[in-house]
């Protein structure tokens, strides 16, 4: 979608400054207003793909902007920012129907990708009326052994409707395969709806999954459908699963088991047919040991498990990722895809990609617009990505530290939740960090026993018992 606009609305100068400029290399024209009339007045000429509006103004408020949107202009979303403490404006503008609610201050990355994600709803909005074949996942690429892995799940997945859990970090193409699973299965035709447990505040989870009646609860002043009932017969997409209140757990594994459940303040059951994909940057596992997460649900979830590895662990697949979001960012412009020097390539290959995939596509919407020529040297490369010479051995480490430390932290998090009177955990965790590494070692030297033990430091007997011991 290459003619995606976006209008603002905010009495702030330096709020529509900021965004103006966050915005200025992405696929958005934008253009902003400092009230709502004059945004009123220019929308009889034309009308935008995704609003963003303040709540606080003088005139009309941004709740009135939202009613009289929702009125006129029903399809057309609109993401509500404001301040954080707020909490009744964010469940009015949920109920008045907004899109999303962004609480203020947000950071740029965040309002990039609520805004992406109006527009993508906007899109499957359309589609809905359309034949759903025409919903589009976006090319995946990935040549490294963990992608094929991935790839081949979803071909073998693709006559089935069982629940799937991805777990990998930010940005690792969760949601993109999660849009490929529904895509290459039986529900294809039928609609997929994604939801983030992060993005929402935990108080409106509920009725944003299940809806509500007209006065289930203060400020309910119209029956809302929700998520479920709009996934029916496809897929619900819950991103951020571990960050689910407990209490909306124990709804979602009821619905899960007896395929229905009653909305807020509703006395008739619904029935549904939806397929869950589930998905997590944290781990799980410490989550149901500390108690945060249902052990039950997690099970329920964790039927077909699929991990999306970090880039930085892949970074031979850089090169074909780079030139297609080269291509891609250059589409949207109408101008020739840029080039990088090897040099520039290397340098790419050698960053360690905290923010994965999304990182590196925004950095090539970036270059696109920034670089000078045709050709991408080092020298035009963001200087973050390019640490001078001595220091860039010196990130790296830094990266694997820090990828350490995020380990052992999780580790820690696991033992604590460990009750007193356990008298085993050294040899518990003994034993599985011994699975994990003799079943890595093998992988890595294909089967090759001798090799696995001189790498791991065992005799080849040790390795063959704990062999027997361990991997069976
Ligand atoms: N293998 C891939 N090939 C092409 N594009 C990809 C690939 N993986 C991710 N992307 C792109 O990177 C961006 C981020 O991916 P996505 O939103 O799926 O990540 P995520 O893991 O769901 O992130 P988060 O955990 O932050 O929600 C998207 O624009 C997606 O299209």
């Amino acid at each position: 979608m290459t003619d995606a606009s976006l209008w603002i609305i905010d009495d702030d100068e330096s709020i529509r400054w900021v965004l103006e400029k966050a915005f200025a290399n992405s696929r958005y024209r934008v253009r902003t207003f400092s009230d709502s009339a004059t945004f009123f007045s220019e929308l009889e000429q034309s009308q935008p793909s995704v609003v963003m509006t303040d709540i606080r103004m003088p005139g009309d408020d941004g709740l009135a902007v939202l009613k009289r949107l929702q009125e006129n202009y029903p399809g057309m979303p609109v993401v509500v920012m404001t301040a954080h403490s707020d909490l009744d404006t964010t469940v009015k503008a949920f109920q008045g129907g907004a899109f999303e609610y962004l609480p203020k201050p947000f950071d740029i990355d965040e309002a990039l990708t609520t805004v992406d994600r109006a527009l993508r709803h906007l899109i499957e909005n359309k589609q809905g009326s359309q034949p759903a074949k025409a919903a589009k996942v976006p090319e995946i690429i990935g040549e490294a052994p963990a992608m094929q892995d991935v790839f081949r799940a979803i071909g073998r997945l693709s006559s089935s409707s069982v629940s799937v859990l991805l777990t990998g970090e930010t940005g690792t193409g969760k949601e993109l395969i999660a849009r490929a699973l529904h895509k290459h299965s039986p529900r294809t035709e039928r609609p997929f709806i994604a939801l983030n447990m992060a993005a929402i505040p935990g108080e409106l989870i509920e009725s944003e999954l299940f809806g509500h009646e007209r006065g289930a609860f203060t400020g309910a002043d119209k029956k809302r459908m929700g998520r479920f009932e709009q996934a029916n017969g496809g897929t619900l997409f819950l991103d951020e699963i571990g960050d689910m209140p407990l209490s909306v757990q124990t709804r979602l594994l009821r619905v899960l088991a007896e395929g229905q459940f009653y909305p807020v303040g509703a006395h008739q059951p619904i029935e549904v047919d939806v397929r869950v994909i589930a998905a997590t940057h944290r781990s799980l596992e410490a989550l149901v040991a500390k108690g945060q997460f249902r052990d039950d649900l997690y099970h329920r979830l964790n039927v077909i498990r699929l991990k999306l590895p970090p880039l930085r662990e892949r970074k031979n697949d850089i090169p074909m990722l780079v030139e297609h979001f080269l291509e891609s960012a250059a589409n949207e412009l109408h101008v020739t895809a840029k080039k990088l020097s090897k040099e520039a390539m290397a340098a790419l290959k050698n960053y360690g990609w905290p923010g994965n995939v999304r990182q590196l596509e925004n950095t090539c919407r970036w270059l696109t617009v920034m670089a000078p020529g045709q050709r991408v040297g080092v020298d035009d490369l963001p200087e973050d990505i390019v640490a001078k010479d001595d220091t860039r051995t010196e990130s790296v480490a830094a990266i694997n530290r820090e990828t350490l430390d995020s380990w052992l932290g999780l580790l820690s998090d696991e033992l604590a939740a460990i009750p007193d009177d356990n008298t085993d955990v050294l040899t518990q965790y003994q034993r599985r960090l011994e699975q994990i590494a003799l079943e890595h070692a093998l992988a890595r030297f294909d089967g090759h026993k001798q090799k696995a033990a001189l790498w791991l430091g065992w005799g080849r007997n040790t390795l063959t018992r704990k062999r027997k011991n361990l991997l069976k």
